[in-house]
């Protein structure tokens, strides 16, 4: 029977992790909890971002909302199903309704395949392609992400990282699935094409009312992407809190991972690529207290780098 009927979905939230745990046999013996009693949510159309140390257990947590993974404790509920509990229809639906983007593209990208078949692969798997569609499929993907259709015809090795990671996200999403995992995805790009897969993936969330949850390193980025933000350390999430209003953190471990980005307390005010009138280009500090919104805003409601004054 189906559990659904047990668990009463939230209005507006798609994903809850309630005290969930992992715990790895090691091979000397013993356990080590990898995850402790994470409790997190994420809503609908929204981002949350999971940041931490090396080892603190981010992406133990997302091989496991990935079930990829098997729980040790706890419970990974989407859209009312608990995920360790599912019939097979339910199962089926979970792995179109979530999909994983990974920090190398390659990881998506099987290199003796052609953009058109690593786009179309998870329809095939799906059996949701119909003959005769593929090209018209694969067309309307590229356009999503700002590739030509003639890219179908390539390989993984005729592009640079940030197409191959352009086509990574192609294939995320030709299922329509409503969560994208992104497990340091944007990480190895350089900071112009992690700008502009930035702007992509703000733009996808808006159109598709698509939930990302997005594991990094990168403090800047989870704030300028994210809503929410889990910061993790040793298995546990020690504070959530407003991704915009990190710096605010309390607990002395999200203090000193921000003070290796910057000074606790300070606003963090980025360079600003600002376009006058005559159309010259010049670098400005963006002043976020006079906006509060607009450095999130700008990536999450898909306006441009560029300013124009
Ligand atoms: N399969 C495994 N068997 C045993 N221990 C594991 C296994 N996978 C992860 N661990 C351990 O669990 C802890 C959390 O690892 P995890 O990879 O989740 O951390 P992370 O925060 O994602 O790190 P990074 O940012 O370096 O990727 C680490 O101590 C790691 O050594």
């Amino acid at each position: 029977m189906s559990n659904r009927e047990n668990i009463a979905p939230q209005a507006s939230t798609i994903l809850e992790l309630k005290g969930v745990c992992k715990d790895f046999r090691l091979p000397t013996g013993g356990t080590l909890r990898a995850c402790n009693k994470v409790n997190i949510t994420l809503e609908r159309g929204e981002s949350l971002g999971i940041v931490g140390e090396s080892g603190s257990g981010k992406s133990t947590l997302a091989r496991m909302i990935m079930k990829m993974m098997s729980l040790s404790e706890g419970q990974i509920i989407i859209d009312g199903v608990d995920i360790s509990n599912m019939n097979k229809d339910e199962e089926r639906a979970y792995r179109q309704k979530i999909q994983m983007v990974f920090q190398d593209p390659s990881a998506a990208c099987n290199p003796r395949m052609k953009v058109k078949d690593i786009i179309l692969e998870p329809l095939y798997n799906f059996g949701l392609l119909k003959k005769g569609t593929e090209e018209d499929i694969v067309g309307q993907y590229l356009e999503m992400v700002d590739l030509p259709r003639e890219f179908m015809h390539r390989y993984p090795h005729e592009m640079s990282g940030g197409q191959r990671q352009r086509v990574a996200i192609a294939r995320a999403i030709v299922l329509e699935p409503e969560i994208l995992v992104f497990d340091e995805a944007t990480s190895a790009l350089d900071v112009s094409v992690q700008d502009s897969i930035c702007f992509l993936l703000a733009r996808l969330q808006k159109k598709k009312n698509l939930s990302y949850i997005f594991i990094a390193h990168d403090i800047a980025f989870i704030r300028t992407m994210c809503h929410k933000v889990a910061v993790m350390y040793k298995g546990a999430v020690v504070e959530e809190l407003d991704a915009y209003h990190i710096c605010e953190g309390q607990h002395p471990y999200t203090k000193v991972l921000l003070s290796s980005i910057f000074e606790v307390g300070q606003e963090h005010n980025p360079l600003q690529l600002v376009v006058d009138s005559q159309g010259e280009l010049s670098a400005r500090k963006f002043i976020v207290e006079a906006d509060r919104k607009s450095v999130a805003n700008r990536f999450l409601h898909g306006m441009r780098s560029t300013v124009s004054v």
